[in-house]
């Protein structure tokens, strides 16, 4: 025996309910022994709530409202049923709404509604479903029959929630299976006393229905088709990664429901779980996929969570005092209180200390929680013992749930982590020692992005997203955005990751798109669709969508947009960029920057501050962090210089070869930064900085190596035109350097805390002698590597390798976000 139930979408039009026959006649042409419940069509049953209640209120547009209902199943019959036979059919229907309208004018006349006559009024809608729908049955061939749970379920008298009386129901259902083989086609949701009075079973009523039946009858499943496909790792609506779960344990579905999810009530099933009855939870409208089993076992877990569910409108009241300490009974008069007055505690969390207590309530609740609790506290609140009563509104839980918890250790911990990583203040929390459910109180405010951050970290075989908003689309992050989309294929298959480009400004226009925004076409997207650039607008509303795994990533040389990494990083925005300004300003900002991110839990990276893409800040970072000294730095940190002196010769003249190393991709925005030591002084200073040495920008000793006419070029045609006239002083420098058997390099030097810039002749005996193209070259004496430093060499500017180092850096936030 097999039982199937239709719910009110399955059963809501004429196309879905002939899916329904489908999935029937496939069903009976197995051979197996079938069943079905109907609910009434999707939204009769509001609708006959309604009617009743304008009939009670002697509105007489009720009226017209019950024409409309019994027009639509007259539409269905006349959309199922061959013309031939629809009379029959149309007779029954008419007679049932006759009998509604008699009751209706019966209420609107003594203007009285009573849970008994609402019960009566509702169970129309099921019987008219359930009638309509064994008639098409019939009219196909198939032997159905109409069953009217009325006849078999028998429940007391509490009318809207009525009880079950087991015993004699399944004596009743099991009389009449065996007295017929035709399909039963049973009203759901329905029942009726030992009197014969109608009677409904409450919420997922025709669940219950078919679990009723299934468990009388010892089905080997239950059906229950539904509109979604199955129970979903968690709503689908504010998690878009969400897939079906393919299997689950009783226990697991109770407590994912309990919260929030609306695929079954499992209350309702409790008769087929008690009789270990596996149930199926089935798509209509999505015939051929596996849904979601619920059964007794648990073994048939991949992940060490089963699901996520979430209350997204909840308070939480707190109870505090030092009057509660070792005081016995203060909670057992607590929820004593919130019980008489019908108030249900969704999670409760009370420390050791036994100094507070605090629970979560529908936040509708609140007010009246408040009250009756400062009534039966007073005497306690008047002495002091209790202080007052807090409530704070607009918080969600989120549970996570999952039979695997219990085995496997650190899952609190991930999800902890990765709710701290995500900047989610954790408000309340709570475990049950079955270790099935872990819930936690959040901010309502971070519901939708600590969902899809703990569903991306817990299931791990689906693709995680890391959400970046790129400022300054010039050639380093045009080139990173060139990267991004040649990778995104590798990423997403080989390490299950997304980069979703989710804003992007250049000076122009900005764009939000957290859908994300395709990196081949981010140029088209931007003009078409962005919007007149403001970085204070841009940034606010980065914070304000707050998706999970943010990163902002600053590509511009812009002095105005760091000002915003504070706020962005207070927000658990990490920052990535490869501007220098931030580092190289006053050092009270860089150390804020710094213990903001810390403190936060998220990362500030700028690898490509120094160097570009090699790895200069990192070595440092790991050096440090191992305990070394550092006794010297000595260093080449300008790939524009390098370039130039590697480059400059007899017939060269020194300007073209600053163009060329403009037009490489080497230098800054404004060559002049390169050429005047500005950006090596600024390099050498957040050196210093990295290890350790508070040092500000004045103190970085600048030896300039361009005469005054280039210094005090006031634009950057000006300072070409200069150093054009200027060709004999670089000839005269060079031909110093050649006397002395050198070359020309621009030093930076740490040591002693004193930083130094400087243009040296180095011969062949020096190390920084060999070079080439854009090299940089850095060699660290430390405590470690005092007889021979640690050197790092390389290309240190230039549009790949900068863009790979910005890009190395998001992916160490990936890692580490987990
Ligand atoms: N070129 C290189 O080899 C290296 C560059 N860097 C740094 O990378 C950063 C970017 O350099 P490039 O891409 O070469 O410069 P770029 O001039 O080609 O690109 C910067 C882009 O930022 C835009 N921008 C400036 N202010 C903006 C604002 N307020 N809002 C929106 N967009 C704005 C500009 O319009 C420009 O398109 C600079 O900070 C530079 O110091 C760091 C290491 C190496
Ligand atoms: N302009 C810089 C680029 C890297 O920081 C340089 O030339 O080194
Ligand atoms: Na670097």
């Amino acid at each position: 025996m097999k039982v199937l139930k239709f719910g009110g979408t399955s059963v809501g039009s004429v196309e879905s309910i002939k899916l329904v026959i489908e999935i029937l006649e496939k069903s009976i042409s197995k051979g197996e022994r079938t069943a079905v419940v109907f609910s009434a069509m999707g939204g009769a049953t509001n609708r006959l709530i309604e009617i009743g209640r304008m009939a009670a209120a002697g509105n007489q547009e009720y009226f017209e409202l019950l024409k409309v209902v019994e027009e639509r199943h007259f539409a269905t019959i006349r959309g199922l049923i061959n013309v031939k036979q629809q009379s029959g059919t149309f007779a029954n229907i008419k007679g049932l709404f006759n009998e509604l309208e008699d009751i209706l004018r019966g209420v609107s006349l003594i203007r009285e509604l009573t849970d008994r006559t609402m019960d009566l009024i509702m169970s129309f809608g099921e019987r008219l479903s359930t009638n309509i729908i064994t008639e098409a049955l019939k009219n196909i061939g198939v032997k159905a029959e109409f069953c009217d749970a009325r006849q078999l379920v028998r429940t007391n008298d509490h009318f809207g929630m009525a009880d079950v009386d087991f015993a004699t129901t399944n004596q009743l259902i099991l009389e009449h299976f065996a007295k017929s083989s035709a399909l039963q086609c049973i009203t759901g949701f329905i029942g009726a006393t030992a009197e014969g009075i109608t009677t409904t079973l409450g919420r997922g009523g025709s669940d219950y229905t078919a679990s009723i039946f299934g468990a009388a009858l010892d089905a080997q499943v239950i059906e229950i088709w539904t509109d979604v496909d199955g129970m979903m790792t968690a709503d689908p609506r504010k998690v878009p990664n969400a897939f079906t779960i393919p299997a689950i344990s009783y226990a697991e579905a109770m407590e994912l429901s309990h919260f929030g999810a609306k695929v079954i009530y499992p209350p309702s099933l409790q008769p087929a779980f008690a009789k270990n009855i596996p149930l199926k939870v089935l798509n209509t409208f999505n015939i051929g996929f596996e849904g979601t089993l619920v059964d007794r076992s648990a073994n048939h877990k991949q992940y060490a969570i089963t699901g996520i569910s979430s209350i997204d409108d909840m308070a939480l009241v707190n109870i505090q005092g030092s009057g509660m300490i070792g005081v016995a009974g203060i909670s057992a008069r607590l929820f004593t209180t919130l019980s008489e007055n019908n108030i249900s505690v969704v999670l409760i969390s009370q420390a050791s200390s036994e100094h507070s207590i605090c629970f979560t309530i529908d936040h509708q609740l609140a007010e009246r929680a408040q009250q009756v609790l400062e009534a039966a506290f007073e005497v306690e609140i008047k002495s002091g013992d209790i202080d007052s009563i807090a409530i704070e509104k607009n918080v969600s839980i989120i549970a996570i749930v999952g039979e695997g918890m219990r085995k496997s250790s650190g899952v609190a911990g991930k999800l902890f982590s990765v709710l701290g990583k995500n900047g989610i203040n954790i408000i309340a929390t709570a475990q049950g020692s079955s270790e099935l459910n872990i819930s936690v109180v959040i901010s309502k405010n971070d519901l939708s992005k600590a969902l899809n951050a703990i569903h991306g970290v817990f299931f791990l075989s689906e693709t995680r997203s890391l959400n970046l908003f790129i400022v300054g689309v010039g050639l380093i992050g045009g080139t990173l955005l060139e990267q991004v989309g040649s990778q995104s294929a590798f990423l997403s298959g080989q390490r299950l990751l997304k980069l979703n480009i989710a804003g992007l400004s250049n000076t122009k226009k900005m764009l939000l798109e957290p859908g994300g925004i395709a990196p081949d076409r981010w140029r088209e997207e931007l003009a078409d669709n962005g919007v007149k650039t403001s970085i204070p607008a841009f940034v606010d509303r980065i914070i304000e969508l707050n998706l999970p795994n943010s990163v902002f990533v600053d590509c511009t040389s812009d002095k105005d947009i760091v000002r915003h990494y504070g706020k962005l990083l207070d927000a658990s925005i990490s920052v990535v960029t490869p501007n220098k300004v931030a580092n190289s300003g006053r050092y009270d900002e860089y150390q804020r920057l710094q213990r903001t991110a810390l403190q936060r839990g998220v990362k500030f990276l700028y690898e490509t501050n120094v160097g570009a893409g090699l790895p200069i800040i990192n070595t440092i970072q790991g050096l440090m962090d191992s305990g070394d000294k550092f006794i010297r730095i000595e260093a080449i940190l300008s790939g524009t210089l390098s370039y130039i002196f590697n480059t400059f010769g007899p017939g060269v003249r020194f300007a073209d070869v600053v163009r060329e190393a403009k037009a490489k991709g080497y230098t800054e925005p404004d060559p002049r930064d390169d050429l005047s030591g500005t950006d090596v002084a600024r390099k050498i200073l957040i050196l210093a900085r990295e290890v350790g040495v508070p040092m500000e920008p004045e103190e970085v000793k600048i030896a300039q190596l361009l005469p005054d006419n280039c210094l005090q070029a006031p634009t950057v045609e000006a300072f070409f035109a200069e150093l054009e006239n200027s060709n004999s002083f670089f000839e005269g420098l060079l031909d110093g350097a050649k006397a002395k058997d050198g070359v020309l390099r621009y030093i930076a030097t740490l040591e002693n805390n004193k930083a130094t810039v400087e243009l040296r002749a180095v011969d062949e005996k020096h190390p920084f002698y060999n070079l080439s193209g854009s090299d940089n070259i850095v060699s660290f004496t430390t405590d470690r590597y005092k007889d021979r430093p640690l050197v790092v060499k390389g290309p240190g500017a230039g549009a790949e390798v900068t863009a790979s180092g910005v890009f190395a850096d998001i992916m160490s936030i990936s890692s580490y976000l987990g």
